[in-house]
């Protein structure tokens, strides 16, 4: 198969659909690699390192798209809907729940749509979606701590505090591998933590794991009212796999938070858990300040760090794109229920029940279309 990687064109995105490594993985099994020309050059793979892999350097993304299979990073942005053709294998992050636009054109040129982020495993697990959390979660709260600070809009508050004085508190909405990798963090520097999660399961796991070094809430607007009334950075980590976040942060809550706390919405990429989050926000501009509160809603966290982000996610990224390159979607989908999931949209079908719902497309089940 021909397999095309484009360089991504997302404000500060700097990562990459395939490393050299990978490139090689895909050739040695058959394919052909093309790859647009610098894709990779900024976290130091030179075209010269994909072309000693095997891939073959192009100078237009037109041309890099117009391969049956495309691999990618980010969701496509409106200026690469143009490239969109039939039969197109489109493997990437794509979030279509609170993304019409793209849901219309990628059913409309009937491209098959692979999202990296609903690929799940009979556990539930989210295998593509698992290392950027892990990336974002830990992030997340380095990026609270400077914004918490005096020169950056905050209160002036050290999350670890110090001998004599309390240290900063964070509240982690949804307990997942975000929530899990934020709280991570947030113990590292001494913070005070508290966790929301639904299940009251993934509660009982956080307490063993972090051996009471949190505190574990259960998710009701109550409770989620109260953690974050006394917050100093709120974490939104929320996920329904596949479906728009639900708005669990009300405008009402985000109101009783003292001036200059902080809020990292991660669920942005599925639409944002926190209601005074009304717009994605960029690397270049990532905050906006509403309610004398610090909201910071990037959609693509892990570019900020797309060396280590890249390599995680080509590490996941490559075993599942070349069972789909070697046998074809189908019988890829067919032979592993966790790839059916992620297919999205098919042949101008939408195959993932959230995003039909969200959309107002009839559902279609992925497996008896395709058996
Ligand atoms: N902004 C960015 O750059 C990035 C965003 N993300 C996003 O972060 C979000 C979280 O991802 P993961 O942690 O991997 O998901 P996950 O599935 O591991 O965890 C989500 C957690 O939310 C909980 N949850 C669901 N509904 C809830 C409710 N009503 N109240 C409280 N908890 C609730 C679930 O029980 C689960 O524990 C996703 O939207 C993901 O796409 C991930 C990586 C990068
Ligand atoms: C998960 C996601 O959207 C990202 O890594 O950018």
């Amino acid at each position: 198969m021909i397999i095309g990687v484009p360089k991504e064109i997302k404000n500060n995105e700097f990562r990459v659909g395939m490393t050299p490594s990978s490139v090689l993985s895909y050739t040695k099994a058959g394919h052909e690699v093309l790859v647009e020309t610098m894709a990779g050059l900024s976290i130091g793979f030179t075209n010269e390192d994909y072309v000693q892999a095997g891939a073959t350097i192009v100078a237009a993304a037109a041309d890099v798209w117009s391969a049956e299979m495309v691999v990618k990073v980010k969701e496509p942005l409106p200026e690469e809907y143009g490239y969109f053709h039939e039969g197109l294998i489109l493997y990437t992050y794509l979030h279509l729940a609170p993304e019409a636009e793209l849901t219309h054109a990628l059913a409309r040129n009937k491209v098959t749509a692979i999202a990296y982020e609903t690929i799940q495993l009979d556990n539930g697990s989210l295998p593509l979606l698992t290392p950027m959390s892990e990336v974002a979660g830990r992030m997340s709260v380095q990026i609270g701590a400077h914004f918490l600070e005096k020169a950056h809009g905050g209160k002036g508050i050290l999350l670890g505090g110090v001998p004599g004085v309390e240290p900063g508190k964070v509240a982690v909405i949804g307990g997942g591998i975000v929530g899990a990798n934020a709280a991570k963090m947030a113990i590292g520097l001494g913070a005070d933590v508290t966790i929301v999660d639904l299940n009251p399961d993934r509660l009982r796991q956080l307490d063993d794991l972090f051996q009471g070094r949190v505190k574990t809430i259960m998710s009701s607007p109550y409770n989620i009212a109260e953690v974050v009334r006394q917050a100093d950075l709120v974490v939104g980590a929320v996920l329904i796999p596949g479906a728009r976040a639900p708005r669990l942060v009300t405008e009402e809550m985000v109101k009783t938070m003292s001036p200059g706390s902080v809020i990292v919405d991660v669920a942005i990429d599925q639409g944002g858990s926190i209601e005074t989050i009304d717009r994605i926000t960029t690397h270049d501009q990532p905050t906006y300040e509403k309610h004398g509160v610090i909201h910071y809603a990037v959609a693509n966290m892990p570019g900020a760090v797309a060396r280590t982000s890249t390599l995680a996610l080509t590490n996941v990224t490559t075993p599942y794109g070349l069972q789909i390159a070697s046998k074809g979607f189908v019988r890829a989908a067919l032979d592993n229920k966790a790839i059916a999931k992620g297919i999205n949209v098919v042949a101008g079908h939408v195959t993932y029940k959230a995003v039909a719902e969200a959309h107002g497309y009839e559902y279609t089940d992925i497996l008896s279309l395709l058996q």
